[in-house]
């Protein structure tokens, strides 16, 4: 029975609905990266929050993983790049806490520009400081957010109705998709100087690390708040600390830190127009109700075989129409590297007729897959191919063509080792896949079980001779098929036959005269 791991809190429903589908679960929080390293073996799925380091070293030490499930949004405490080597598939929870989130932040906004936590804990001093507490109010202000994603998107429909202007920076958003939230979408450097309040709402990567830092405070009016609840190191901490104590801007919220729980030297924690919260921004009982259920539903499907449709390193194969497709882009894939050499240095893939018009990205994995499982002895799965065929140097081009002569769709595999070989199939009745290429040869052959392929001289005998031969060594032929150059030039034959065909077979048949190679497949 599958073992799930669960290493950050989640709500029971999520609990409950995998131990439902029958798996053992084990709820371990607070576990260390040591500790953590030592049992994870154990488990084929593992649960996380921010809370838990998925880092190379606890991957490597995951031997029976499938899937890390990430109950919320955030996976910069993943590294998917271990993870997919090693055919883990890394799916989130992506829409669940959306609303939670931007929530936060406006009430954030709100707690700032009313100083409510500083006159709450004032007040409970048993003072009473009306006077100091001033504070400025939201409507006619311009937001400035970074960042119109899910989260960012919804904190601008919530500044709107405030009555505030949304002035935004996103170069992955569309104009559409700013309208429709009521944002302006400027550069960089315009929302900066523009705003009079900061909302920061990208994930942590490469390019958004420390985005807000010294020179963007400088660039900033002295009256801004900004308010961050994104990823922790996307706001430069101390240049944070320091503009607030330096009046460069008039305050800042934080719900998130670049290490969690910050260290009690944090500047942050010592700032009076700092307020903080200790990464509270999914944690309303919705948002965790909504993400529970979401990454069990995902650990649920890849553990009984199926696909994980919020995965972040696995193409989406559950389309049911792209299904047969599948089983034969990788059953070429398979025929491809078997017929020709294994050092390939190029793999291309032509998908031709009806077929070009869909999103074939899963397909040209399915080569990929198909590609590398007679080849290597590690797992190969959907997750991983990619990066294997990379690591092995292939190149993996793709291309499309609106028409076939002779096919309603068909895909072609092309591979240069030195060699060219090419192969290409279609489905037949829409869910038959058929080979109906074999370097060059014009074929119609199932791609199921134990293959022989044959390269002879196109005159008389020829089929004859095979077929004893085979015969004689106890091999026999469930189907066979023909295609020729021309007439009396060479043709090739592609025999299904019940059983492996050894290499001394292969030999005797490569001796006999006019026949020029005898390649075994499996498919
Ligand atoms: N404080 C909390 O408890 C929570 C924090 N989060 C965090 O909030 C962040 C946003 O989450 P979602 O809105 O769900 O993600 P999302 O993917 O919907 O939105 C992120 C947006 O940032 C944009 N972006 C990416 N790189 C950018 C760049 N260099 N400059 C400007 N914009 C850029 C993207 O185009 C996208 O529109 C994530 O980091 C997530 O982890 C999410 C949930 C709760
Ligand atoms: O979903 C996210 O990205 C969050 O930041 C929420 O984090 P958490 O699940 O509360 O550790």
């Amino acid at each position: 029975m599958p073992k799930v791991l669960v290493s950050d809190p989640i709500d029971d429903e999520g609990l409950e609905r995998l131990r439902d589908a029958g798996y053992v679960v084990e709820v371990k929080t607070e576990l260390s990266e040591d500790e953590l390293v030592e049992v994870i073996g154990g488990y084929e799925a593992i649960v996380v929050r921010s809370g838990t380091e998925m880092n190379d070293r606890v991957i490597d030490a995951a031997e029976d993983l499938e899937i890390i499930g990430r109950a919320g949004v955030g996976v910069d405490n993943i590294d998917i790049e271990a993870a997919t080597r090693k055919g883990i598939i890394v799916a989130n929870a992506p829409q669940g806490n959306t609303v939670a989130a931007a929530e936060h932040a406006i009430a954030l906004l709100l707690s700032m520009s009313r100083n409510i936590p500083q006159a709450n804990a004032s007040l409970k001093r048993g003072e009473w400081r009306k006077s100091d507490f001033v504070g400025v109010e939201a409507k006619g202000k311009t937001l400035g957010v970074f960042g119109l994603g899910r989260i960012g998107g919804e904190v601008a429909k919530r500044a709107d109705a405030l009555g505030m202007d949304v002035v935004a920076y996103d170069p992955f958003v569309s104009q559409n998709r700013a309208d429709e939230l009521g944002a302006e979408l400027a550069e960089f450097d315009d929302v900066v100087e523009r705003a009079e309040f900061v909302s920061v709402h990208t994930p942590l990567t490469d390019d958004t690390e420390h985005m807000i830092s010294d020179d963007e405070f400088a660039a900033m009016d002295d009256d801004v708040r900004l308010v961050h609840a994104s990823r922790g190191g996307v706001v430069d901490e101390s240049a944070t600390a320091r503009a607030v104590r330096e009046d460069e801007i008039a305050g800042a919220a934080f719900d998130v830190f670049g290490q969690e729980p910050p260290a009690e030297d944090n500047p942050l924690l010592h700032e009076d127009d700092v307020i903080v919260t200790p990464h509270l921004g999914a944690s309303t009982e919705s948002a965790q109700l909504n993400v529970a259920e979401t990454i069990a539903e995902q650990v649920i499907a890849v553990l009984e075989g199926g696909v994980a449709e919020t995965a972040l390193n696995a193409p989406n194969v559950a389309d049911e129409e792209l299904q047969p497709y599948l089983e034969l882009a990788e059953t070429l894939g398979r025929l491809v590297v078997q017929i020709g050499e294994s050092n390939v240095n190029e793999i291309e893939v032509e998908y031709a007729g009806e077929i070009a018009d869909k999103g074939v990205e899963p397909l040209t994995v399915a080569v990929q897959k198909g590609f590398l499982e007679p080849i290597l002895d590690d797992p190969v799965n959907y997750v991983n191919a990619p990066t294997m065929t990379e690591d092995r140097g292939v190149r993996v081009t793709e291309s499309k063509t609106g028409h076939t002569e002779d096919f309603v769709s068909l895909i072609t595999v092309r591979t240069q080792d030195g060699e060219e070989h090419e192969v290409a199939g279609t489905l037949f009745g829409r869910t038959d896949p058929t080979i109906v290429l074999v370097d060059g040869y014009r074929v119609d052959a199932p791609p199921y079980g134990h293959a022989l392929i044959v390269h002879n001289e196109d005159k008389p005998g020829m089929i004859g001779r095979v077929g004893s031969l085979l015969g004689d060594h106890g091999i026999n032929i469930a189907g066979m098929h023909n295609g020729r150059e021309k007439i009396g030039g060479e043709a090739i034959m592609v025999l299904n036959v019940d059983d492996e065909v050894p290499r001394d077979v292969r030999n005797e048949l490569t001796d006999v005269e006019g026949i020029v190679s005898a390649k075994y497949v499996s498919l």
